[in-house]
């Protein structure tokens, strides 16, 4: 697929709800891909964290390759490592179609976001609670999507930082309408409401997806309350 056709499949989901797969039951990965895809998530959320960006661990591009070929949901890979260009071949090979990594990893991210939207895959820039939109700024027209963390990164089940609500304000008017924006950390039924109104497109949810016995209720229920209070689509 090439990048234009990735672009569109992922816009034409949009508002969406992206499962975070850091929360899953990671004994039956294929089997919770199976309940999401049935339970209507469009895109699977991948947590990468390597113990030194972020002071956990959870899997790598081998488990996401592994999984590839099980399903056809649209593969968001979250790279919260210290070197992502080292490391990009390998995501670029496990069929992700979006690759979003730290601006607090590579503050020089022109090279790298041209080498992912080279290779066909979406390019992202990430940035933590801590970092203004000032630092990601001067990239908005080289990234396809911007996510916005509003939980510190490593962990899932964390609470949201509330002043995530007026960043992503800030965000939006700053990238304009081209941009994907999406939120990450916190997200839920009673968090969603402020961010959605603020212009994000795309809303990462771990806990509040896999901590309840019903996926696909808690995921419609969120995709509603984006779809009212969110942005308008034409798709
Ligand atoms: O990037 C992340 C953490 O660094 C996760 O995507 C995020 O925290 C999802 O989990 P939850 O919805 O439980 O906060
Ligand atoms: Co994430």
């Amino acid at each position: 697929m090439d990048h234009s056709t990735r672009k569109q499949k992922l816009r034409a989901c949009l508002p969406t709800i992206a499962p975070s797969m850091l929360k899953c039951d990671y004994g039956n990965l294929q089997a919770e891909i199976e309940q999401l895809t049935r339970d209507g998530a469009q895109v699977l959320h991948w947590d990468v964290m390597d113990g030194h960006f972020v002071p956990n661990l959870s899997y790598g591009a081998l488990l996401l390759k592994s999984l590839r070929n099980k399903t056809d949901l649209f593969y968001d890979a979250h790279l919260m490592i210290s070197d992502p260009d080292r490391y990009l071949d390998d995501y670029l090979d496990a069929g992700c179609d979006a690759i979003t990594f730290h601006i607090e990893a590579v503050p020089e991210p022109t090279a790298l976001l041209k080498r992912i939207k080279d290779a066909g895959v979406l390019a992202g820039l990430s940035f933590n609670p801590q970092t203004p939109v000032s630092a990601i700024e001067p990239f908005f027209g080289e990234t396809d999507l911007v996510l916005l963390m509003s939980v510190e990164p490593g962990f899932g089940g964390q609470s949201f930082i509330e002043s995530s609500v007026e960043k992503m304000q800030q965000l939006r008017t700053a990238a304009g309408l081209d941009v994907i924006l999406s939120i990450d950390g916190g997200i839920g039924p009673d968090t969603l409401s402020g961010p959605a109104r603020s212009g994000a497109d795309l809303y990462v949810a771990g806990s509040s997806v896999f901590g309840e016995e019903d996926y696909g209720v808690a995921i419609r229920e969120m995709e509603t309350l984006a779809r009212d209070q969110g942005p308008t689509y034409s798709n």
